[in-house]
């Protein structure tokens, strides 16, 4: 008789005979044991998000445009099946399906500080992605390549010297500083404590929601909610009349 195995993989579903998945279930079950769960979390404030938009979008849109990102986020991760748990740290309740919400009043550093802080008093010495809600075109790959990374801290940075995503394999040793030139904090911190850093390349995650020019960006590459969010307000790129590259109207 032929037994067909319903065989979840990295997000995706698949039929093979029952004899080739216990194979691949044992060889599975092995890696996976080699270097245990992996978990990640998204720092999320929804009230008056993305301030410095302020000129081109309402408070409403903002944070309609936010929530939007958001999910694009959620997706990826989602979609890339790294992850166990994966967190939404937010100030205010929100459901986002298949997040954990974890609801906290405090800023963005002291939040995910004590994120960090309690995964080692309650002994998670699980890898963690800190990684932020605002870069919509990250993709399913960006987030495995990460995820693969043998070294101890994976940092990518935001333009501008900020710090887009953080992989850390072992959170214990490991604190956060962001605002500022955060990237070169985080390159400090982990070389204070003997860490080995790889510095993430890619334009995607790179790629955070800032200022109205960064709009474009969504406009030009993104596939996902925020790009849908904004095509549904008006807004298309145009050929900008001074010579430069592209502009941004609203019809
Ligand atoms: N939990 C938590 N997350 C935050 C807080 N402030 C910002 N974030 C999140 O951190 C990430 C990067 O934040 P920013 O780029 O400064 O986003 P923002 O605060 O909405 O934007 P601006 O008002 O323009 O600074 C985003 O995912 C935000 O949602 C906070 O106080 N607490
Ligand atoms: C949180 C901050 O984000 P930005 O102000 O660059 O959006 C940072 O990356 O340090």
């Amino acid at each position: 008789m032929y037994v067909l195995m319903v065989y979840k993989y990295f997000g995706r579903i698949y039929l093979i005979p029952w004899r080739t998945g216990m194979v691949f279930s044992k060889a599975f079950y092995r890696y996976t044991q080699s270097f245990g769960g992996m978990r990640a979390v998204i720092p999320f404030k929804k009230g008056n998000a993305k301030s410095r938009l302020g000129k081109l979008l309402s408070e409403k849109e903002r944070e309609e445009l936010a929530m939007a990102m958001l999910n694009d986020v959620a997706e990826a991760l989602l979609g890339s099946g790294c992850f166990g748990v994966i967190d939404l740290l937010t100030t205010s309740i929100i459901e986002v399906k298949g997040l954990n919400t974890v609801l906290t009043e405090k800023g963005l550093n002291e939040a995910l500080n004590e994120y960090l802080g309690k995964m080692s008093s309650h002994s998670i010495n699980e890898p963690v992605l800190i990684i932020m809600a605002d870069i919509p075109l990250v993709s399913i790959k960006n987030i495995r390549d990460i995820a693969a990374s043998a070294t101890d801290v994976v940092i990518v940075p935001g333009r501008m010297g900020g710090t887009n995503a953080l992989f850390i394999r072992n959170p214990s040793s490991f604190h956060v500083d962001y605002y500022g030139a955060s990237f070169i904090k985080h390159k400090e911190i982990a070389a204070g404590s003997g860490l080995e850093i790889e510095v993430f390349d890619s334009f995607n995650l790179s790629t955070d929601i800032d200022e109205v020019a960064d709009i474009t960006e969504i406009l030009l590459h993104g596939k996902g909610h925020a790009a849908r969010y904004l095509k549904k307000l008006g807004f298309t790129v145009v050929e900008a009349e001074n010579g430069g590259r592209v502009g941004l109207k609203k019809i």
